[in-house]
């Protein structure tokens, strides 16, 4: 049987007493899938992965997470269901006072992993992210692209069933960006949900997984954008 992860229904959300910024959103991501959320600057993606993350509230339409419907789910339950969410914030939310290696290890600390295997997956994470030489760093003393992936390997350290990542590979190099990629393709399969707001055109149409496209407010869920199309620039024979 296929589970819904994450379901809404007629959703509207707006900020204040402005005007709706996400309108009418209906949408399904079934267990197991890897969605890239794609549109323009402003359109309203970090605004769709903070409804699915349960930060914000929507003004109407029903939001279900895990099957659970979070408008009647108690408040007690709320962090119960957030707790299986990983979630790469656009501006990382790091916290400085400690190192990037306590960082990634901060959730799984919390769930009261045995910390000789906290020790082994960290390393071998921050090792695939490219940062062993930085694991006693403060995050700050990074730079943009070497904090994103701090930010990346906390959110993936304990297998979420979820994944929301917000522009994860926007601070890296194309090389790097696709490295990322990889890591959460392996993730993927190992039965995280994903979904992952991107201005990256170029891994969309590499990796090709299904979109969820947000243009002024309004979401469609979409197929995989195909490669691009490569015209043949082989002449055979005499020019007609
Ligand atoms: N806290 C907030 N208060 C008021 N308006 C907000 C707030 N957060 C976002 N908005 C507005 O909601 C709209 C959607 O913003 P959002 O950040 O979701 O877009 P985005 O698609 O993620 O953009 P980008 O690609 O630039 O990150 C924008 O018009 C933005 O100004």
């Amino acid at each position: 049987m296929i589970l819904v992860i994450v379901k809404l229904e007629n959703v509207g959300l707006r900020y204040g007493v402005g005007p709706e910024v996400l309108r009418d959103v209906s949408l399904t991501l079934e267990e197991g899938a890897f969605h890239f959320l794609t549109g323009p600057s402003g359109a309203g993606k970090s605004s769709l992965l903070k409804l699915m993350y349960l930060a914000h509230r929507p003004t109407r339409g029903l939001i279900s997470l895990f099957g659970s419907d979070i408008a009647t789910t108690g408040r007690d339950t709320l962090p119960a269901l957030r707790r299986q969410v990983g979630v790469v914030f656009q501006e990382f939310r790091l916290l400085d006072h400690m190192s990037t290696f306590d960082n990634v290890a901060l959730p799984m600390r919390v769930a009261n992993v045995h910390e000789k295997d906290i020790r082994k997956h960290v390393t071998e994470l921050l090792t695939w992210v490219g940062l062993k030489d930085h694991m006693s760093a403060r995050p700050s003393t990074l730079s943009g692209g070497q904090q994103q992936r701090v930010a990346l390997a906390r959110a993936v350290i304990t297998r979420p069933r979820l994944l929301l990542a917000d522009e994860p590979t926007g601070n890296v190099d194309d090389k790097l960006a696709v490295r990322l990629l990889h890591l959460l393709e392996e993730l993927n399969k190992l039965g995280t949900t994903i979904v992952m707001a991107t201005h990256n055109e170029g891994l969309v149409r590499q990796f090709g997984h299904p979109r969820i496209c947000i243009e002024d407010g309004r979401v469609e869920q979409m197929g995989p954008l195909r490669p691009a199309h490569r015209p043949n620039v082989r002449m055979e024979g005499k020019i007609r």
